[in-house]
């Protein structure tokens, strides 16, 4: 296991950015934006051979004894019972404060092993920096400064002193999901479901999920990293900039996942941004489950109106499987997870080359590749060239005047051959110098050589008729 460092402190202390130093990541969102990391959020990083977790909580303020706030104070108090190590920040710049106290008080009360950071502390004296803070009663403050990377790495270096180095041993051969969606959707009780735990906030309040965290999580002895996102929200005036980045975010994640997990509301229209996002995930080539969300209070009427409108306006996602679900009432959710399990799979599948160009010349002896003025093109053999998605390449000559529904074709037939469910799959087709001209053929496989024998004493026989005739 590796040990977790977990950052505590005021908002805007610089939590955010001494995560993303320690991650060396831009996981967190930083501005100057008290209250702004709104969920607890975690990463991995590596000081020499010791790898660590790190986990960024919201801003703690203790004394909110309700909203999101107190939501927040919670969360913050359940990282801090699961740490190894916490890294409390106070802020050199606005001194310690009456909340700084309290906090110290309840991470004493802990009993974990506190290491007292002060920050932007760049370019100051040690002792200068650090003397009010002995009061706190936390051992001896240390000064960094988190934007510019100063005392980060002797602090941590400090803080895993007693931990020891890493065996590697964790292989990281497990599906990483990411659950993404509009706001209000369900995504962070989805997410809650699925853990059985309240570790994400659920709040009934456009963007509540403002970060993206990483969790891992096993579920019937199966290894998964969760990845939950911030829902891009429509443009506001006052948090563009928060709502870019969100956009960002969930983008990112979609890049980082191997299986999107795109929610939609069946409670309110499919809108664009479903349809954007889903075109997203199509283009990154991810693998894909659909979860049609808050199925439960809907009559058969309704359901049937959805199911229709789902299927015309989402039509180019039919690769992927759909779950009709309730998050809330935890329907469904097992199956969604099965179906991330194939989709993966599918994603991941090794294509051996016999086998594949089997497929190609079964699906062109079956029905040819129609001719485009005098050519007709010839493809001849096939290779695996990526995953998640899974590229097959074609090799042969004249490819480029293959036509769509042809590609369409084969697509279908490699698709089906190898149950390729739940992934998008390319084809394409290699339109350069043959690297095979001039070297020997790829030898057929047994059943290609019958048919190419049969197929030789059919022609044999039809030429000497036609030779007869003539
Ligand atoms: N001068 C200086 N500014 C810093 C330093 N570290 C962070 N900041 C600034 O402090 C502000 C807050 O930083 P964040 O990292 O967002 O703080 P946070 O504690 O995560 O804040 P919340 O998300 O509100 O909990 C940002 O404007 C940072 O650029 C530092 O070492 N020196
Ligand atoms: N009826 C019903 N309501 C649900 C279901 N899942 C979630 N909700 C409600 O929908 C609201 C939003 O849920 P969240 O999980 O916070 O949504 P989110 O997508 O994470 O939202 P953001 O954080 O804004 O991006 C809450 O009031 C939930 O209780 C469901 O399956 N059925």
């Amino acid at each position: 296991m590796k040990p977790t460092l977990v950052l505590v402190g005021r908002p805007n202390v610089g939590k955010s950015t001494l995560f993303n130093r320690l991650t060396k990541t831009r996981d967190a969102i930083v501005a100057d934006i008290p209250g702004l990391t709104r969920d607890r959020h975690y990463g991995h990083g590596k000081v020499g051979d010791k790898p660590y977790l790190v986990v960024d909580t919201g801003g703690f303020e203790p004394v909110v004894k309700e909203g999101i706030m107190h939501e927040m104070a919670r969360q913050t108090l359940q990282a801090v019972d699961e740490a190894d190590v916490i890294l409390f920040m106070v802020d050199v710049r606005t001194g310690c404060t009456a909340q700084d106290k309290i906090i110290a008080d309840r991470l004493r009360q802990s009993g974990r092993p506190v290491f007292l950071v002060v920050n932007k502390a760049e370019g100051m004296r040690r002792e200068v920096v650090t003397a009010e803070f002995h009061e706190l009663a936390l051992g001896d403050p240390l000064a960094i400064s988190a934007s510019h990377g100063e005392g980060v790495h002797e602090l941590v270096e400090l803080a895993l002193e007693s931990f020891p180095d890493a065996t590697e041993d964790e292989s990281d051969k497990h599906p990483k999901i990411a659950i993404v969606g509009r706001p209000n959707v369900g995504k962070s009780t989805l997410v809650n479901t699925l853990l059985g735990e309240e570790r994400v906030i659920a709040f009934d309040q456009p963007g509540t999920t403002r970060d993206s965290i990483y969790i891992d999580f096993e579920r019937a002895g199966k290894k998964y990293t969760l990845i939950d996102t911030a829902g891009v929200r429509r443009r506001g005036k006052i948090f563009e900039a928060i709502e870019k980045f969100s956009v960002v975010k969930t983008l990112q994640a979609i890049e980082d996942a191997n299986v999107v997990v795109l929610v939609l509301d069946a409670q309110t229209d499919i809108s664009e941004q479903d349809a954007h996002m889903a075109g997203f995930i199509l283009e990154t080539g991810r693998a894909l489950v659909v979860a049609v969300n808050k199925w439960d209070d809907l009559d058969d009427y309704k359901r049937d109106t959805v199911k229709r409108e789902i299927s015309r306006k989402l039509q180019f996602l039919e690769f992927a499987k759909f779950h009709y679900i309730s998050a809330l009432k935890g329907n469904g959710v097992g199956g969604l997870i099965g179906s991330v399990d194939v989709a993966y799979a599918a994603a991941m599948a090794k294509l051996p080359t016999p086998q594949l160009t089997r497929i190609l010349m079964d699906a062109v002896t079956a029905h040819q590749p129609p001719k485009s003025g005098p050519f007709r093109p010839k493809p001849r053999y096939a290779h695996q060239g990526g995953m998640n998605p899974p590229l097959i390449v074609v090799h042969g000559s004249a490819l480029d005047k293959i036509s769509a529904s042809y590609k369409r074709y084969l697509e279908k037939t490699f698709r089906q051959a190898f149950k390729l469910e739940g992934t998008p799959l390319r084809v394409q087709f290699n339109v350069g110098a043959n690297p095979f001209a001039g070297r020997k053929p790829a030898p057929l496989t047994e059943n290609e050589e019958r048919q190419a024998h049969r197929k030789r004493m059919v022609g044999r026989k039809l030429y000497g008729k036609q030779r007869k005739k003539d």
